[in-house]
């Protein structure tokens, strides 16, 4: 976990802008764009699924998410939760139902959780937020059978900690089958000495307790089957911090495979979740259909 320690305030910078790596988009529009296409994709998900928005799962003004409902919906369905990125300050569930499409037409439910980004949320707060998104799920809806997570960038972080969860004060153990990671960030302490900390203002400690890859022990019983995901165009430090997470879970008895996906970089590697023909949708599809 350490050769970020040597690099340059400015390099550690420049490997924590996903907006740097792209040969597709330069730096002033990558994130702009992003937007764009997630909006659209979630406005065109919710103009044809059936879909309950805003569903409240606490009482704070962020603990709301969007539920997508499968084309047919009469019996019970899995769902997959998708944790949304940002750097855990940008974004919102608002432009996060872009998966929608060729999961709910398959069967499946997709659930847009929104969580208090920095500087309002704390690390921590984040964290709890969606942990008790999915207790709140199991609670409401018994139609679900399966949770399958899927987390992008500051989102697969999220996720990664809630494989990580004693769910004993939360009196149920969501029934989590799977999780797909992409393009995430495993351990949070580089982070600290970059910019992404001005509003998550996080301690070194805080940084320790919240990072997913000082939480796999073999004492942790594997739980579900883990795909981590990352692009051909992360920044070499992403790309390290999806390596050695994978290779850390597999160490500790998960199951897990690394996907090394050509071609696209931080932003489309998910974006592309909307089309139905993308290799990723495929596999999320194909993960789902097995369990
Ligand atoms: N300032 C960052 C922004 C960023 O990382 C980002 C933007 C939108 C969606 C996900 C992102 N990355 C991780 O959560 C960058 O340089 O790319």
């Amino acid at each position: 976990m350490g050769g970020w320690r040597d690099m340059s305030a400015e390099a550690l910078e420049d490997q924590y802008s996903p907006s740097r790596w792209s040969p597709r988009l330069d730096r002033d529009t990558i994130i702009d764009a992003h937007l764009a296409v997630t909006a659209a994709g979630t406005e065109r998900a919710r103009a044809s699924a059936q879909t309950s928005l805003h569903v409240p799962y606490g009482k704070g003004d962020g603990e709301k998410l969007d539920i997508y409902f499968p084309t047919d919906h009469s019996g019970t369905f899995p769902v997959l939760v998708y944790i949304h990125g940002g750097y855990w300050q940008c974004l919102s569930k608002d432009e996060s139902g872009f998966a929608a499409p060729p999961l709910v037409s398959q069967g499946v439910a997709v659930v847009a959780v929104g969580y208090d980004t920095a500087p309002r949320g704390h690390m921590d707060t984040m964290v709890l937020q969606v942990r008790r998104s999915l207790a709140f799920l199991v609670e409401q809806y018994p139609e679900i059978r399966g949770i399958y997570l899927c987390g992008h960038s500051a989102g697969a972080h999220l996720a990664a900690m809630v494989l990580f969860t004693d769910w004993t004060e939360f009196h149920v153990v969501p029934d989590i089958k799977g999780a797909v990671l992409v393009s995430g960030v495993y351990d949070l302490e580089p982070i600290l000495h970059t910019y992404v900390n001005d509003a998550l203002n996080m301690s070194r400690e805080v940084a320790q307790r919240n990072s997913p890859m000082r939480h796999v022990a073999p004492a942790v019983p594997a739980a579900c089957e883990v795909l981590v995901v990352v692009a051909q165009h992360d920044s070499p430090e992403f790309r390290r911090q999806s390596q050695e997470y994978s290779q850390a879970l597999r160490a500790a008895g998960w199951s897990v495979s690394l996907l090394d996906l050509a071609s696209v970089d931080h932003f489309d590697v998910i974006e592309k979740l909307s089309e139905n023909s993308y290799i990723l949708t495929q596999v999320i599809l194909n993960m789902i259909s097995r369990a």
